[in-house]
């Protein structure tokens, strides 16, 4: 289900529950049981793609790690997964202690969050699966446990409507596979403590995680969103015979994806402004923004838009020149190229001899 999709109508039962006037302020929580850098027992719930991928995350970066799924082969598929992982795991560095034998896979949900210190929990993203969920591990985790979802776009808002403990309920974010893929964004619901949301970012970042801390609900978060608008373009191309499924992957592996592994799309466009960089960028591309170029609505380029993305650019430089950005975004591209293979020796290519 889309989460940017009107969610379902709530079930009559739940209605009176999921109907609540805005509060005030977020829901008091329970101060966490021990601090970010003490943990050691994670509990991850749900273990399919992305929840087996957080399993193994978690046992390679040294946590006991207790897992339930009500999927009649889930530890069958879970251990499995987690073998495949772990040669990549080692590759890049086990911590001190990690082992697959330090997961359990348990009978129950409320055995496998009974004793957690931390809570992922990664169900199917459907709506009131979640809300229900998130109750249900509200009331089975010890108090003061933070539980994440790894939701991939329902603001917590939406979820948490039924948890007494909504305090403690954050999004954690996560990317396939979260064993590799650093990222994991972080927000709140209406009902979260700030605290839960600062505890939560902290674990992940002693996790091991790259973290986004958002300070706005948005539904897709920050990354989605991205993805979502490059998506629904290209699902929009090959539905309308613009391009093949083949040529929309290639136009990024073999293009922009090459630098968006070593710059982002906002300093990349900077520097397609040359010694100018991006108010040169938005000077000389700006008109563009009004060119169907995509189906996607462009915004005003008014002065607040120009000023704080040539603002937000010099920032991010963070004092470094185009010509070192440049040479840093080279390398970088270089490296991908020759880590990928596409670095095939190139004397025999170019001007006849
Ligand atoms: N697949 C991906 O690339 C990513 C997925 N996510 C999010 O992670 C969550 C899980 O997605 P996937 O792992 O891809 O789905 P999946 O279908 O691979 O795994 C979902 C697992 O949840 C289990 N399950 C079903 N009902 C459950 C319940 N009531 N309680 C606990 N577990 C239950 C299923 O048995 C299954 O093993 C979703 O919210 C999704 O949006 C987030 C980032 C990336
Ligand atoms: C396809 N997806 C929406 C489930 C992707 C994500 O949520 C994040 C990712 O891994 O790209």
């Amino acid at each position: 289900m889309n989460p940017a999709q009107p969610s379902p109508p709530a079930h009559p039962a739940q209605a009176a529950k999921s109907v609540q006037p805005a509060p005030s302020a977020p829901a008091p929580s329970a101060p966490a049981p021990c601090a970010p850098e003490d943990v050691r027992r994670v509990a991850c719930v749900g273990a399919g793609v992305i929840g087996g991928g957080w399993v193994a995350h978690f046992l390679a970066r040294g946590y006991d790690v207790t897992a339930w799924d009500p999927a009649a082969d889930a530890e069958q598929k879970l251990r499995r997964l987690v073998a495949a992982a772990w040669p990549a795991l080692e590759q890049i560095g086990l911590a001190e202690g990690a082992s697959p034998d330090r997961l359990t896979v348990t009978a129950t949900l409320e055995e496998a969050v009974s004793d957690a210190q931390f809570v992922q929990e990664s169900a199917p993203e459907k709506l009131e699966l979640k809300r229900d969920l998130l109750a249900r591990l509200d009331a089975a985790a010890p108090e003061g446990v933070v539980i994440a979802s790894s939701t991939s776009g329902y603001p917590m808002s939406e979820m948490q409507t039924l948890a007494a403990g909504a305090g403690r309920l954050v999004v954690g974010h996560p990317f396939n596979p979260p064993y590799l893929i650093p990222l994991v964004e972080v927000v709140g619901g209406e009902r979260t403590a700030p605290s839960a949301v600062g505890w939560a970012s902290r674990f992940y970042e002693v996790a091991g995680k790259s973290v986004i801390t958002m300070e706005r609900e948005v539904p897709g978060f920050i990354a989605n969103r991205l993805q979502e608008a490059l998506w629904r373009e290209a699902l929009h191309m090959v539905a309308n015979g613009e391009a093949t499924v083949a040529e929309i992957d290639a136009s990024i592996t073999e293009g922009p994806g090459l630098r968006w592994a070593c710059m982002g799309p906002m300093l990349t466009f900077a520097l397609a402004g040359g010694e100018g960089g991006m108010a040169h960028m938005l000077d000389h591309f700006g008109p563009s923004l009004k060119a169907p170029w995509t189906r996607l609505e462009a915004p005003e380029l008014d002065r607040e838009l120009y000023d704080a993305v040539v603002r937000g650019c010099e920032e991010a430089a963070a004092g470094r020149t185009i010509a070192e950005l440049v040479a840093e975004r080279d390398r970088g591209v270089i490296d991908v190229l020759r880590a990928t293979g596409r670095l095939a020796d190139r004397r025999t290519e170019g001007a006849a001899k």
